[in-house]
């Protein structure tokens, strides 16, 4: 009887995923089109499509319901059967599912049209987050004209979303609630699924603070160096306008100014890639011929064919904020981004090839299935081979870099222009969500939501508002992952996690061997190893069909998340900025910051 029953079950999860698949090939489509292209039909079709695979997903769900799944024999079956019982926002009546996905809609379409006026020239009012203000952080070096940068983004992005922000944490909430969860921080919480989720990313920080407060100490005295002691106090938080990033989540472009050894030479790759006349389909090309060195799949035709590359010219308005898309039929897979010729653009490249890469590899899973180990997992891909694309080693195979010397150095140069990027990001990224967490659990009530913010940017990431702030602002919003409704612990585990990946591939791959001087983590290049990209891909083909602990244990043997590689990686920069913060008397650490912005 019960094998029968069993047998049944097996049959409709089957049917069921062919179902789905159809039905998340639709909503995909018609999200493509609003955020390729946002107008008012687009917007409405999206709303119309969602609404409708929401009551078909409700009547799908009332039949999964009546399977006796629990008492199941086989443990992949219940696990496809437990994942379809979470039917997420489709839960709420259509009313309510309506207020979400237009609140949502509404804060996308602000982020994406948001403009503000150049500092120099006050009449020239086009500028966009991309290409022009993310230019701008990169560039300038005069204070007042990126605090008023800085100002103008957080007014016309940032406040401008207060209210759909507040309409979204209700409804969303709401959501949560009807899957069974206290609140969307919990249901968040679920996709890292362990108990005590919380209390793992909390000690990973602990693993990596004092790393961090060495290289805020070193960077706030560089800064106070070259705008003076007035703009950049001696024990203070850092103004997050003078970071070289309109949200100071990575630090990267201050990196020329501040370096440990200034005489070395510039890896300046942005100017290498435009003297080599690179284009943004060279950038995909190149990112893509990495992944075949690795044994990994090529790019489908159809990726080819409809991802959009460049920033369209023809004046629509559109989300340019880089992002990789599975279309759930096994054949569409695209990326959509805003190519611009930089370094960092390069990476993001390799980064959202990596989702491709994972789109890729566990396409003939069940649809249920298609989907991360954890949300840290895909963020992790495209930086893995991003860390190898970034040593010199590689940029020299590039021919990105001249010949230089490997001294000591160089390699702490190195170090701390990847430390700029990797650690100081790892506060941001914890940050983002603890702020969410709170106010989806009601603990930060509406009108404290900016105060609550900011203290959190000050207490982890010792950084303050170039100016006071008040509850009329609304600085997160001003973030597109906060403004996209898109959790981000998954980049703060991302940043964690890739570094044990990297450390096991590097093995694998002979490029790294621990306490050989001549074979460090920080210095691998996994390039053309096929048995290293045969690992990866192992784990990579499971999606979801496994817990992350087995799928992270299939490449590295660790069934934990820990800060060990990136530790091993850095732990040559993190004893010289000790000695070198001694050295120069620094004060390690921030005083309460003297900016009101409760
Ligand atoms: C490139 C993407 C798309 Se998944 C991104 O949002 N990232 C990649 C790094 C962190 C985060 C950000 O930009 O805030
Ligand atoms: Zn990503």
């Amino acid at each position: 009887e019960r094998a029968a029953e069993e047998a049944a079950g097996r049959d409709y999860m089957r049917n069921l995923d062919e179902i789905m698949s159809k039905a998340k090939n639709k909503r995909a489509l018609a999200s493509w089109d609003y955020e390729s292209n946002i107008t008012k039909y687009n917007e409405d079709r999206l709303l119309q499509i969602s609404l409708e695979l929401a009551e078909e997903e409700k009547e799908h769900w009332k039949e999964t319901m009546s399977y006796l799944w629990h008492e199941y024999e086989d443990q992949d079956l219940k696990r496809m059967f437990q994942k379809y019982t979470k039917l997420g926002t489709s839960a709420l009546p259509e009313d309510l599912n309506e207020r979400l996905i237009s609140a949502v809609n509404n804060m996308q379409a602000t982020y994406a049209k948001a403009t503000i006026c150049s500092y120099s020239d006050r009449t020239k009012c086009d500028l966009h987050v991309e290409p022009e203000v993310t230019e701008i952080f990169a560039n300038s070096n005069d204070p007042e004209e990126l605090k008023y940068t800085w100002l103008e983004w957080h007014k016309a992005a940032g406040a401008a979303s207060k209210g759909n922000f507040t309409e979204y944490v209700a409804m969303d909430n709401e959501a949560a609630k009807l899957n069974g969860y206290d609140s969307v921080a919990e249901w968040w919480l679920s996709y890292y699924e362990a108990d005590d989720s919380e209390d793992q990313f909390a000690a990973l920080w602990a693993q990596v603070k004092p790393l961090y407060q060495q290289i805020h100490a070193y960077v706030r005295r560089h800064l106070r160096l070259k705008y003076g002691e007035n703009v950049v106090p001696a024990r203070g938080p850092i103004p997050a306008h003078l970071l070289g990033n309109i949200w100071a989540q990575t630090w990267n472009h201050v990196e020329k100014f501040t370096k440990p050894y200034p005489d070395k030479p510039e890896v300046d790759v942005t100017n290498a890639l435009r003297a080599q006349n690179y284009t943004a389909l060279k950038f995909f090309k190149t990112a893509e011929e990495f992944f075949t060195s690795l044994n990994l799949s090529p790019m489908p035709d159809l990726f080819w064919e409809r991802s959009i590359i460049e920033k369209p010219t023809d004046g629509r308005d559109m989300v340019c904020h880089a992002s990789a898309w599975d279309f759930y039929d096994g054949e569409d897979f695209r990326i959509k981004q805003c190519t611009t010729i930089t370094s960092d653009f390069f990476k993001t490249t390799h980064h959202e090839m990596g989702h491709i890469q994972y789109y890729l590899q566990y396409k003939d899973q069940p649809v249920i299935y298609r989907e991360g180990a954890n949300p840290g997992f895909h963020e992790a891909v495209g930086d893995v081979i991003a860390l190898s694309v970034s040593t010199p080693k590689h940029l020299r195979v590039m021919g990105l870099l001249e010949d230089g010397t490997d001294d000591i150095e160089t390699n702490i140069n190195q170090l701390y222009k990847m430390g700029l990027e990797k650690i100081v990001f790892l506060p941001f990224a914890y940050l983002l969500d603890l702020f969410r967490y709170g106010v989806f659990r009601g603990t930060t009530s509406p009108d404290e939501y900016n105060c609550h913010y900011w203290q959190l940017r000050e207490a982890l990431q010792g950084v303050e508002p170039p100016a006071p702030r008040s509850e009329d602002d609304f600085d997160p919003a001003a973030k597109y992952h906060i403004s996209a409704d898109v959790e981000y612990m998954r980049y703060y585990i991302s940043y964690i996690i890739q570094f044990q990946f990297q450390r096991t591939l590097c093995q694998i791959a002979g490029e790294y061997v621990p306490g050989d001087e001549t074979k460090l983590l920080s210095n691998c290049d996994i390039y053309k190893s096929t048995e290293a990209g045969n690992a990866l891909g192992k784990m990579l083909q499971l999606g979801s069909s496994k817990p992350w602990q087995d799928a992270m244990e299939v490449l590295t043997g660790q069934r934990n998340m820990d800060a060990s590689g990136l530790l091993e990686y850095f732990a040559p920069l993190h004893d010289w900025l000790k000695a070198e913060n001694e050295r120069t008397g620094e004060f390690v650490g921030w005083e309460p910051s003297t900016v009101p912005y409760c």
